[in-house]
């Protein structure tokens, strides 16, 4: 069968597909690089890899399907919801990487499940409800240099592998005994989280510790049973009490609604604060940051009809109207709990004074122990990611030049302005990508999830946001006040080149180079031929000024953190970016960056960092 019919049966076994409807057999998945289809990653015409994240897909894996694709080397179906046990991937010989984390497959997955996947490189199976041992198979994988099986409920001890692993992770699960001397190299937080292993890099396995836990159980059962007798004893005086007063009592009345309140509120014994961090408890209460809007409650957002924006790395964010006909977006942040509640509501009331035509407002916030929500307006004309990567192909135009540069000047100004507020931040706003920007009707952008990387736990935030993505994070485990620089330079290659940066992705797939050391590959006479996107119509007048930002745009994703721009130099040169050509730059292609215009007037943002 042909790649097309492959994939369309292989889709046919999945439900909620609906990020899949182009695929159909009236264009074939790849033209030679080109993919056709969403989420196909093709090789010389053939299907090379799969790329299905974060789709909300689930239904059953049709690995029979995917065999039949000869070339396929790597599959991710991260971030979706797929339940059951592990599909039988030792079918599909060839793949180089599997990554099925942050799904909902349980159930204990067979010693021989990985045999003969000679070619594994990486194994990601992170955030599941896996049960048992880990598979015996995997440890004689001579290829596989990266395994990732954390949050899972894997039992038992974990084997000693016999190849050569860079990375492993068995956090967060319930394994136990001595970690094999093989592991021992790998830091503290891959084994965290398991009670009962032992040995390097963790403690030792001494038996006094487990004699120790077996005094402290032995006590517990003790005052377990002192507290239950007591309690019975209580519970006897406390009935007869009540029976007395039960012939003058009327009837007990639950009201289903607010038992259910109470469930969601169980964690905040009534102690949510709205602006003013005195005032007194308000279950149930969001806590509005902004005095000008109308006030609306937990309750309304629940009745309200919503629809799901999608679901990003932190957790999903639905659209609600309500009934007052406004329309409001929440996004639930389940990784966010650096911050104990005062200072979470600090921080959220700091963000909410953020005021620029180019920041998205924060509207109120809610805070539970284990998930936060936060609101915000709904911006009707989407995201940069939309209207760059999707909007085109359902009928809407592509983005011209004076567009894309209005909003790179928009953007810019919004992070020079987060600079500016939130002086104590290293990365002010921490999360550039195009699908943090959105559009109003006039096309100006509003940033959005700025200012959150403090609270988010470490890592989770080291793992999924764009600032830990960049080379000084990537090389040097730092982060510094040029990174969002850097991500603010890889967002102008985006826009500029219409390319979308795959590494933003959880997982970078193998064969994908960077931008910015993509357009760094190319001569600079071929960068208006090859490098920028030819859906950015009538450029011809526009030429030197889009090379002299896509100079820019290198300058700020420079790798080495010394020699690239700074907030203040980046926002200059920007702002300096004319929609055509002068006269006297009009050969200007090959200027150098010294001769890129500088200060320009309306650079309005105080410089206090
Ligand atoms: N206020 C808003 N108005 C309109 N669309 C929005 C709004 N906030 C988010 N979106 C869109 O909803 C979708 C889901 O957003 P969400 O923030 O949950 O995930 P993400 O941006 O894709 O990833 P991440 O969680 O890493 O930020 C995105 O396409 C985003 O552009």
């Amino acid at each position: 069968a042909s790649d097309s019919d492959a994939l369309l049966k292989f889709k046919e076994s999945l439900k909620n597909a609906i990020a899949l409807s182009d695929w159909n057999s009236s264009v074939s998945p790849c033209t030679d690089k080109k993919a056709n289809w969403k989420g196909v990653i093709c090789w010389n015409g053939h299907v090379w890899g799969l790329q299905l994240e974060k789709m909300g897909l689930s239904g059953s894996i049709d690995v029979d399907s995917l065999s039949s694709l000869r070339f396929l080397r790597t599959l991710s179906f991260m971030d979706n919801n797929f339940e059951g046990s592990l599909p039988d991937v030792k079918e599909l010989g060839g793949l180089k990487s599997l990554y099925l984390s942050n799904n909902k497959f349980s159930g204990d997955i067979a010693s021989d499940a990985f045999a003969g996947m000679d070619y594994l490189k990486k194994l990601h199976l992170a955030n599941n409800k896996f049960t048992g041992k880990i598979p015996e198979s995997l440890t004689y994988l001579q290829r596989l240099i990266e395994l990732r099986v954390e949050g899972n409920r894997f039992d038992s001890i974990i084997p000693e592998f016999h190849n050569h692993l860079n990375y492993a992770n068995f956090a967060n699960n319930k394994l136990e005994g001595k970690i094999p001397a093989s592991l021992a190299h790998f830091s503290r937080d891959s084994f965290s989280g398991n009670e009962d292993l032992c040995g390097a890099p963790l403690g030792n396995c001494d038996t006094s510790k487990k004699l120790s836990k077996l005094m402290i159980a032995i006590i517990v059962i003790v005052v377990a049973a002192a507290l239950v007798a007591i309690c019975a004893v209580l519970i006897i005086l406390h009935r007869r009490r009540k029976t007395s007063l039960l012939n003058t009592e009327a009837p007990l009345n639950l009201q289903k609604g607010a038992a259910a309140a109470r469930d969601l509120d169980e964690d905040e014994q009534g102690s949510i604060a709205g602006s003013d961090s005195s005032r007194k408890s308000e279950p149930g209460k969001l806590s509005f940051v902004r005095d000008d809007i109308d006030r609306f409650d937990l309750q309304d957002l629940l009745k309200a009809s919503a629809e799901i924006l999608g679901s990003g790395c932190f957790g999903s964010s639905y659209k609600a109207s309500l009934a007052n006909g406004q329309m409001v977006v929440v996004k639930r942040f389940k990784q966010m709990n650096n911050f104990g509640r005062e200072d979470f509501q600090e921080h959220m009331r700091r963000l909410g004074r953020l005021k620029h035509r180019n920041v998205l407002p924060l509207v109120a916030y809610y805070y539970r122990k284990e998930e936060k929500l936060l609101v915000t307006d709904f911006v009707k004309n989407g995201s940069l990611a939309g209207h760059l990567h999707g909007n085109h192909n359902q009928g809407h135009p592509s983005l011209d030049w004076p567009t894309r540069l209005k909003i790179v000047k928009g953007v810019t100004r919004g992070l020079a302005y987060l600079y500016a507020e939130l002086p104590s931040l290293i990365v002010p706003h921490g999360h550039i990508k195009s699908s943090n920007v959105l559009l109003n009707e006039s096309f100006e952008p509003l940033l959005t999830d700025y200012g959150l990387v403090p609270a988010i736990n470490l890592e989770h935030a080291q793992e999924y946001m764009v600032a830990y993505k960049a080379p000084e994070y990537t090389q040097q485990n730092r982060i510094t006040k040029k990174t969002d620089v850097w991500s603010l330079g890889m967002l102008i290659l985006e826009i500029l080149t219409g390319k979308f940066q795959a590494s933003f992705l959880q997982q970078a797939i193998e064969c994908e180079q960077d931008l910015a050391s993509w357009v760094n590959s190319i001569e600079q006479q071929e960068w208006i031929s090859k490098v920028i996107d030819h859906e950015m119509h009538d450029t011809k007048n526009a030429e030197g000024e889009i090379m002299k930002l896509l100079k820019i745009s290198l300058a700020c994703t420079e790798g080495d953190a010394e020699k690239r721009y700074d907030m203040k130099e980046a926002a200059e040169k920007i702002e300096g970016l004319k929609e055509r050509d002068t006269d006297d730059d009009f050969h200007s292609s090959h200027t150098s960056d010294a001769d890129v215009r500088s200060l320009s007037d309306d650079l309005s943002v105080s410089w206090n960092v």
